[in-house]
């Protein structure tokens, strides 16, 4: 039988996970607890000796909100370990008209979980809900919250996202980078491969290539990326310590203590940016290529004056395009194959079309074929919307007070939109616990829903002003890998495998994404384009 928990126990154990996520280290978290406890105490008596709520807290207290709210933690222990599926069943239950506030800490959010309420928040008040929450750790890992996604609203964002649109993340940037050697071995020696790790390599690979050019693998600079974009997702991943106290990251010697992994990581991330942006800058012009050779450091350093940049806010932009575009990109490919594999109609389908469109003779699928694959992008689109890579948008936070759906928000709210949430409402969408790609064909229930930000159901991107910058770049890598994956080979699970299918187990982070690796196999025989038969001699 479970032991009980009293309400002490629950609030002292969720500080504690809480505290050892961002310090790292138990004893540091437990120390911490020691400072935290007595404070904490005092911050109740405060409140019970506290004036009338806030106008501010006023107008929140309208607001549809769960029971069960702790001191301190507030909502956080009903949120568990998949907050999107707690926090859409919270609002089945207790929300209105699509809207839910919730206390994370000391923080309140406003979470939008209809259609309607998305809307107001992205289209008809867009210009109100555009800014963001920056936090210590945001400051510290993106140079001063001075990148395009966490800077709050204002002339900065408008000039970093004018650099990031217009010169960075367009579509004709996109290299075709591909693991021809990797996969060429598999299909050699029939092994079963880490496609987990193929396709987290390639997604890492293709950003760092387009980052810092063609040399990217030179020193292990490529590994290195990878590793402190996965450091600085485990720091931004959860909710936020100084949101929960904010009291604390006042208090110098905790705040340091609460930092310590941030400033190591920003460290490394410095020292590695600075010795690129430094080879870069004395390279003669005449080395640095044509247009199709420039890399995203060349185009920082070329419009660094006519933008007036600091050299802190190019490392900001480079070290948030990251972020953004590495992990949620392979999120996406590493589920459409999990996806392929659980159903084998929708592999084989896939195949067909891509081999009758790329013509014969041809190596690789290149970007212009996959203008008539429609069954690819309706594979794509079904899995954006099963498997939505990010189920909350990054918040955003309302820069005046606004009524939204009968309630008014006041200035300064964090909002929080689960757009999993929508993609799953069996309100709008035909079986929505169902994988199937069809529904994005012509004459499927879905045919006219689009990711860009107009179907308000359907916001893996987000929309309005902060949706995705990354859009243009992100779906012609993402259509272009796994064109190509299926065009050589017809993936299966190894036998050994086979019979147990695929852990479905998912984690929370940025990202939601599955815990364990997926390994595939391509089958022995004749699978692909005949340049893939077994090349006579060692490869
Ligand atoms: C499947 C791939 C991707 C998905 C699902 C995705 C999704 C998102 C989402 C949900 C947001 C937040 C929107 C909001 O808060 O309203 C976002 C923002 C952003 N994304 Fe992506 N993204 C993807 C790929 C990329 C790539 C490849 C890049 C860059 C290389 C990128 C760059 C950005 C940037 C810079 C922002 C911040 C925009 C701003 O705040 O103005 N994304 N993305």
């Amino acid at each position: 039988m479970a032991a009980q928990v009293s309400l002490p126990q629950q609030v002292y154990h969720s500080l504690h996970e809480l505290l050892q996520h961002h310090t790292g280290s138990p004893q540091a978290a437990s120390i911490l607890l020691l400072v935290i406890f007595p404070l904490t105490i005092i911050l109740l008596i405060r409140r019970l000796a506290a004036p009338p709520l806030s106008r501010s807290d006023q107008l929140l207290s309208k607001l549809p909100s769960p029971p069960g709210r702790l001191p301190v933690i507030g909502h956080l222990h009903l949120v568990g370990s998949l907050p999107h599926i707690a926090i859409r069943d919270l609002a089945a239950k207790h929300g209105r008209d699509g809207l839910l506030l919730v206390h994370l800490g000391a923080v309140k959010a406003v979470i939008v979980s209809s259609p309607r309420a998305a809307q107001a928040i992205t289209r008809t008040h867009d210009h109100i809900f555009a800014s963001r929450a920056r936090s210590a750790v945001t400051d510290i890992l993106f140079y001063d919250s001075s990148d395009v996604a966490f800077t709050p609203y204002g002339e900065h964002w408008r000039q970093v996202r004018k650099i990031a649109t217009t010169h960075l993340l367009t579509a004709k940037r996109v290299r075709s980078y591909r693991h021809a050697p990797k996969i060429r071995q598999a299909a050699v020696t029939h092994t079963s491969i880490d496609m987990t790790e193929l396709i987290n390599n390639f997604s890492n690979d293709i950003i760092s290539h387009a980052v810092s050019g063609k040399n990217f693998k030179e020193e292990g600079h490529n590994k290195l990326f990878g590793e402190l974009t996965e450091a600085n997702s485990t720091l931004l991943t959860g909710f936020n310590l100084e949101d929960v106290f904010p009291l604390l990251g006042k208090i110098g010697f905790v705040q340091r203590m609460l930092c310590a992994k941030a400033w190591k990581v920003n460290k490394r991330w410095d020292e590695l940016l600075d010795k690129l942006i430094d080879g870069h800058a004395s390279r003669p012009a005449s080395e640095r290529g044509g247009e199709d050779e420039t890399d995203f450091i060349d185009v920082l350093l070329s419009i660094q004056e006519e933008y007036n940049l600091t050299r802190e806010q190019i490392k900001a932009q480079l070290v948030v395009i990251f972020q953004a575009g590495t992990d949620t990109s392979y999120v996406a490919l590493e589920y459409v194959f999990v996806e392929l594999v659980r159903n084998p109609r929708v592999m084989a389908k896939l195949r067909a079309e891509v081999m009758s469109i790329v013509p014969k003779g041809r190596e690789m699928v290149m970007e212009e074929d996959l203008n008539d694959m429609a069954y690819l992008k309706a594979v794509v689109k079904e899995t954006l919307r099963y498997h939505i890579p990010a189920p909350f948008l990054i918040p955003h936070v309302s820069m005046a007070d606004c009524e939204v759906e009968g309630y008014m928000i006041p200035a300064g709210t964090r909002v929080m939109l689960n757009v999993w949430a929508l993609a799953m409402d069996p309100n709008v969408w035909e079986k929505p616990d169902e994988f199937m790609p069809e529904r994005f064909m012509e004459g499927g229930s879905a045919a006219a829903m689009d990711f860009r930000g107009n179907d308000f159901s359907f916001l893996p991107f987000g929309s309005g002003r902060r949706m995705c910058a990354g859009i243009n770049f992100a779906m012609p890598m993402i259509e272009l890998m796994i064109a190509n994956l299926v065009y050589h080979f017809n993936w299966e699970l190894p036998p050994e495998r086979a019979g147990k299918g695929i852990d479905m187990t998912a984690a929370f982070g940025l990202t939601v994404h599955r815990s364990n690796n997926l390994f595939l196999i391509p089958p022995a025989g004749p699978t692909g384009p005949a340049w893939c038969a077994p090349p006579p001699g060692p490869t």
